[in-house]
């Protein structure tokens, strides 16, 4: 018996959380992702998070849901690229500069809910045109955020980071290991 749900389909967040050592279940959430103009990152991020939660936590009433949320910031908010141009534009809007990268993450449990999120400042070399075709080429930007993974192809993109990793990736595993410690206690 478990009393944690991952309702995520992602599967980085699932290798994450594993690290944890403890059972968890994995129902990804069908919450349909919006972004609104001018909402503030941190706000969108766990906005985001929490819903997934919730859409999940009516089927486990018992059970703590853990829903995430990842986003990159450079003016505006990139979520996933829906094809090749929009890959293109996002990573031509990152190349030499540095963006933020949110991650909200939610606990529910019945009525209970706890909230928070990460940032973390990532700065990229200067990529020439041939070095974002190449990449988009891979597939490998069109299930991430900003359109690179960090841990994968994009790593090659990265000059500097500052924060969690891991929150890059997705989940901050070691934030959620205390928070979750917390909630649980409560
Ligand atoms: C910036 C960046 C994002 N990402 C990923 C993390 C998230 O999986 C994804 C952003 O999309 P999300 O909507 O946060 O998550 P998801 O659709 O993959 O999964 P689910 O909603 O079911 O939990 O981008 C990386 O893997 N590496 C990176 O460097």
């Amino acid at each position: 018996m478990t009393d944690i749900v991952l309702a995520s389909a992602s599967p980085r967040r699932r290798e994450l959380l594993s690290y944890l050592e403890i059972p968890f279940i994995v129902h990804p959430s069908s919450f349909e992702e919006n972004f609104s103009k001018d909402e503030q990152p941190e706000v969108a991020v766990t906005r985001l998070a929490l819903a997934k939660a919730k859409d999940v936590a009516v089927l486990y009433p018992d059970k703590i849901v853990i829903g995430c949320d990842t986003i990159v910031v450079a003016n505006s908010i990139l979520g996933k690229p829906k094809d090749t141009e929009e890959a293109a534009e996002m990573l031509r809007r990152l190349s030499g500069q540095t963006h933020a990268v949110y991650t909200g993450v939610a606990l529910v449990k019945g009525e209970r809910k706890h909230c928070f999120y990460e940032r973390v400042d990532v700065t990229f070399w200067s990529l020439t045109e041939e070095q974002i075709q190449h990449y988009i080429a891979s597939g490998d930007p069109f299930d991430k955020a900003g359109s690179y993974g960090i841990q994968t192809g994009g790593a090659l993109f990265v000059k500097k980071i500052d924060g969690d990793y891991y929150a890059v990736v997705g989940l901050p595993i070691s934030r959620l290991a205390r928070e979750l410690k917390q909630f649980q206690s409560l």
